[in-house]
Formats: C-alpha cells, structure tokens, sequence
C-alpha cells in the first residue's frame, strides 16, 4: 500500500484527494493537514508520498518543508515561477521526487499537449481560461503552462511575433506571457475552462478542455502519486505529459 498524506486536506481540492485516496484499493490515507497544522509530523516513517493543494503564497514554503522530511511530493498548487522551481531544485537529494502539474485534468494536458503541436502553424494564438469566481490567482497556472508551451514552439519554428497592431488597451488584451495574450474570466457556474485559439488568414483553430468538476483531476492525481512512488522520476518534473505516452 501507498501510505499518502494530503496538505490542504479541507480544500476543495485536498477533500477530494482525501476520498480519492480513501478509495484507491493501493493508497492508503497517511495525514490529512490543512492550515496551522506542523507539516514535519510527516516523516518517511508514515508517508511515502505526500499531495499538495494549497495556495500559491504557501506552496513554496511547504514544498521546502516536507523536502527536508525527506519525503516525495506531488503538488497541484499554481503559482510555479523559474526562480520558485530553482529554490525547490536547489534543495533537493539526488534520489528524491517532487512533481509539479499544473492541470491534473487528461483533458486539459492533452489540450495542452496539442497545442504545443499546433503552435508552429498558425500566424497568431491566443489563450482564454475561464474558472470559478473563488480561484485567488489570474491568470491560472494552466493557462500560463499553455501560454509558454506556444511560445516555446513558436520559437523553436522560427516564428516571430504575432500581428498585432494594438495601439490602446487599458488592459483588455490581457496578460502576455512570454508574447502569447492569456485572458481570464471568472464566472460562477463555471469550474475550469480553457480555450486556446489559433488563426491564419481565412481560417481558425479551437482547442477547449473543460473540467466540470473536481473528479476530473483525481485519476492524474492518483497516476502521479503512482509514478513518483516507483523511485523512477528522481528530481524535479512539471507536467503530467511526464507520465503519458504522448
Ligand atoms: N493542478 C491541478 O489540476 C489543479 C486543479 C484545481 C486547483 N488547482 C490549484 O490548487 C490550489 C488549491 O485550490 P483549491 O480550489 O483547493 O483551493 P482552496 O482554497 O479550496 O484550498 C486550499 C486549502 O489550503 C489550505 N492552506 C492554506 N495555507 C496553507 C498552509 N500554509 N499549509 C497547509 N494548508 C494551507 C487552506 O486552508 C485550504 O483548505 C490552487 O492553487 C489551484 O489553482 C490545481
Ligand atoms: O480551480 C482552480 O483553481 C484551478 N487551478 C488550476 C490552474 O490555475 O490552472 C487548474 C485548474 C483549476
């Protein structure tokens, strides 16, 4: 059995990691913390594999902590900057694993995915996420991974920047990350959306991955706990594409 333990276990991720968990017939539930609670009760001695939804204010710091429990971590907290991956690699044992997804969703990765695909064929692109109205962070941590995935092909094809002949925008052309414009809505009713357009001369493409609900996230979840319990991905790995054979 997998021994798990969850920090943020009363979010409204971590509660659904805590019953997936309860469910998995090889996982069984080691510590289930949330805010205030001492993350160094959890040790190699009762936890193999430690999952991680907090906040992105808090991540950082946690992630650090149960590194220096010598325990393995699978976080789905957003957030993610270069120099907050480089603190996390700079700290870490040679034998040890910490796995960073943005989007735990097939959906969402496969879109993702085949956006990286698309990028070189098309003369624009543009990056729409829609999610619920309590998510803290803008835009999401999905949208940015999609967002320097596009620009990272677009590079490597040789393209340059896209036509844009904006002059004044107050804002609304949205957030660019690494070139590529990320727009952010929040809407109740809605969980997490995604939609990546592209478009030539006289024609468009239309990725859209849509997470309804939180279920949608768990069976990633369970895979990345599964990989990173082999021993097989030593240091650090973003990205569930990791553990697809794409
Ligand atoms: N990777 C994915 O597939 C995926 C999917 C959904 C959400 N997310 C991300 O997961 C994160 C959590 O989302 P949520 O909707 O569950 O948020 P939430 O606000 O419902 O839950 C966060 C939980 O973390 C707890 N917390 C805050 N600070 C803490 C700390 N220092 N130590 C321990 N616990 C602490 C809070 O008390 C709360 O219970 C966000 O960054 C969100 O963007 C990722
Ligand atoms: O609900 C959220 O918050 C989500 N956060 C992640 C992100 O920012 O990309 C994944 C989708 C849901």
């Amino acid at each position: 059995m997998i021994k798990v333990s969850v920090v943020g276990a009363k979010g409204r991720m971590g509660s659904h990691v805590v019953e997936a968990v309860n469910a998995a017939p090889d996982m069984e539930l080691a510590l289930a913390l949330d805010a205030g609670d001492d993350l160094t009760a959890i040790t190699p001695a009762n936890t193999d594999v430690v999952v991680e939804f907090t906040v992105p204010s808090a991540s950082l710091n946690n992630v650090l902590t149960l590194i220096g429990q010598s325990v393995d971590v699978v976080v789905g907290t957003t957030g993610w900057t270069p120099d907050k991956l480089a603190q996390v690699r700079g700290v870490m044992s040679a034998q040890q694993s910490v796995f960073i997804a943005p989007n735990f969703a097939i959906s969402a990765v496969l879109a993702d995915y085949f956006a990286r695909v698309a990028a070189p064929y098309f003369e624009s692109a543009e990056v729409i996420e829609m999610h619920h109205p309590d998510k803290v962070d803008a835009p999401s941590g999905t949208a940015i991974h999609t967002a320097q995935g596009i620009a990272a092909s677009r590079k490597a094809a040789g393209l340059g920047a896209m036509p844009d002949a904006t002059q004044t925008d107050g804002g609304s052309r949205g957030q660019v990350v690494d070139g590529v414009h990320v727009h952010a809505v929040r809407l109740r009713g809605l969980n997490a959306h995604e939609e990546v357009l592209f478009g030539n001369a006289g024609e468009q493409l239309v990725l859209r991955a849509d997470s309804f609900d939180r279920t949608s996230f768990m069976p990633g979840v369970l895979l990345a706990v599964r990989k990173v319990e082999t021993g097989e991905y030593p240091g650090l790995t973003v990205g569930l594409d990791n553990f697809l054979d794409l």
